[in-house]
């Protein structure tokens, strides 16, 4: 894009280029150069003069600080050339006035300084020293205790740093101080893949403006974001309301809107009958488990149909759900013992818990995919089965979901290159095959049929333990079954499981936490 054009013309550039409808509200993930033009919009339109808006900035930034970090804890602040700089001088500045012990440092990389950053240097001049580091022997020793708050560069990134920069960057990373990132850690992209050996803050924390980057979502980029949290600089509503993205950021707030109240009249005929196919001899663990889940999910009515070996399990650990015995005692091949199976009775299907990859329990998908007329739940070795076969990708419904794991997914695309890659590839997978994929992991990403990439905000590393998956498909088949439609029962199911996680983790911890306690700690509220 030109980059003359001023605000209100980004503004009608991305409303008439990006086609992407979407349904409900959700917080959104701007790019570099959105956010730009969301800061200009906000100054012409709110109006308010760039440097009020870097005071909103540094004193948000300033009052989550201060909520955290004691006074006796010596900071140092290393501030760049550009606004970022200018952040951190200010941020410099509020701190000195609320007593605590700050040391500034400029690391002069280049003869020039903007404007707003001028103007911050004079402010601060007056009520403190600043230092200057030019060269290697200017970078001060920090010490154990101290607090770094990293303002050298921030969302004008525009290179790989070098130079004064870099070793500035390399010191701050070796010593033993708590680092403190403003807006982006100084060398990240917010947006894009760095080269391979880039040299970048790697912070404690990263307090951002406004909105969280998408760098903050991938799990490659962990270490130069650390524990992230925003804060509100009040930058203007109606242009981020307006703004079309194709990334998302699902939070508590949005879910609210999201989760559909019950009605006291309503009964369970209202709440949808469910079928899975899941389990197989070994592995009857994976169908009850999402048996529960589907359960606990709200769904009016469930059916399970196992292979003959999980009849009695099915029918003593989960009494609250019909049990169909597929005519095979080892696995399921869709012959089923006690009549054909009748599709167009269930508001909603999930395959694949436990259901293993033997040829009969494939001629059983290759069926279900075809005579399946709406939209299904897909996970684990019924993923398999498609990734072995990948003509069948085609024959899957449209607006299925599908919930591989990384290794899944690569099974079913190839190996990316880079978490921007695998972003590509997610989305280009969902949009070509019109599927909703949910690709699990910390941030989960749901991929929509209409180019769309929805983040989750809730999981723990707990989870990551045998079962939590086949709970997942328990969840999305009983929503689906409610009559939430695919991307809804989505980003609902995969927060409302995460949201779970995160209570079992809270009450006892995560290394103990296992697939049933998420079970027991689902709510609907
Ligand atoms: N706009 C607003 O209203 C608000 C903005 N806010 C704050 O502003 C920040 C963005 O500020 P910014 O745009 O000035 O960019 P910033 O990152 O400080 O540096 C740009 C300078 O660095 C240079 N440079 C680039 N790469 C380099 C490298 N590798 N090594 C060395 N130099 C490099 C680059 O050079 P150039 O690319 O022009 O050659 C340019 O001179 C944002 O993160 C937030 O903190 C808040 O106050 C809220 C209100
Ligand atoms: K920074």
């Amino acid at each position: 894009m030109d980059e003359r054009l001023d605000a209100d013309e980004v503004f009608s550039y991305f409303a008439t280029t990006t086609p992407y409808p979407v349904n409900f509200s959700l917080m959104k993930i701007l790019n570099v150069e959105q956010t730009r033009a969301l800061d200009q919009y906000t100054i012409e339109h709110e109006p308010v003069a760039p440097i009020n808006l870097m005071e909103r900035a540094a004193q948000a930034f300033t009052d989550w600080y201060t909520a955290r970090f004691d006074k006796d804890r010596p900071v140092r602040v290393f501030c760049g050339l550009g606004n970022n700089g200018g952040d951190g001088l200010a941020i410099a500045r509020l701190l000195t006035q609320l007593e605590y012990k700050v040391q500034t440092y400029v690391v002069r990389y280049a003869p020039r300084e903007s404007e707003d950053f001028m103007h911050n240097h004079r402010r601060l001049k007056l009520i403190a020293p600043i230092s200057y580091i030019e060269n290697e022997r200017d970078i001060p020793v920090i010490r154990n205790r101290e607090v770094v708050i990293d303002a050298i560069l921030g969302s004008g990134l525009s290179r790989t740093t070098e130079g004064i920069v870099q070793s500035a960057i390399d010191a701050i990373n070796h010593s033993p101080a708590t680092v403190v990132a403003v807006d982006i850690a100084s060398g990240l992209f917010a947006d894009a893949a760095n080269g391979p050996n880039a040299t970048i803050i790697q912070p404690d924390y990263t307090v951002t403006f406004q909105l969280p980057k998408l760098a903050f979502m991938l799990p490659s980029q962990s270490q130069y974001v650390g524990e992230w949290h925003v804060v509100d600089i009040n930058l203007s509503r109606t242009f981020m309301d307006r703004t079309p993205t194709t990334y998302f950021y699902t939070t508590e707030r949005e879910i609210r809107h999201l989760l559909r109240p019950r009605n006291r009249f309503s009964h369970k005929g209202s709440f949808g009958h469910a079928l899975l196919f899941a389990g197989s001899y070994g592995k009857m663990g994976a169908a009850v488990l999402a048996s529960r889940a589907c359960l606990r999910s709200g769904v009016g009515l469930l059916s399970v149909q196992v292979p003959r070996c999980g009849y009695d399990i099915i029918q003593t650990t989960v009494p609250e759900a019909m049990c169909q015995p597929d005519g095979h005692q080892h696995i399921l091949t869709g012959q089923s013992e006690l009549e054909e199976i009748d599709l167009s009775k269930y508001a909603a299907i999930g395959v694949g818990p436990g259901i293993g990859t033997a040829p009969e329990t494939l001629a059983m998908l290759t069926k279900l995919l075809s005579d399946a007329q709406k939209p299904l739940v897909i996970d684990a070795d019924a993923l398999n089965l498609i990734a072995q076969n990948r003509e069948l990708i085609a024959k899957i419904p449209k607006n299925s979901i599908l919930t591989p794991h990384p290794k899944e997914f690569e099974r079913l695309t190839r190996r990316w290159t880079s978490d921007y890659d695998k972003l590509g590839l997610l989305r280009d997978f969902a949009q070509r095959n019109r599927l909703v994929v949910v690709l699990k992991g910390a941030h989960s990403a749901i991929a929509t049929a209409d180019g769309t990439t929805h983040f989750n905000s809730t999981g723990n590393p707990g989870m990551s333990t045998g079962g939590t998956g086949d709970v997942l498909t328990g969840i999305l088949t009983g929503l689906l079954a409610q009559g939430y439609d695919p991307v809804e029962a989505a980003v609902l199911g995969v927060f409302e499981h995460g949201r779970a996680g995160d209570r079992v983790a809270n009450q006892r911890g995560q290394i103990g936490l296992t697939a049933q306690d998420i079970i027991e700690s689902l709510r609907w509220d």
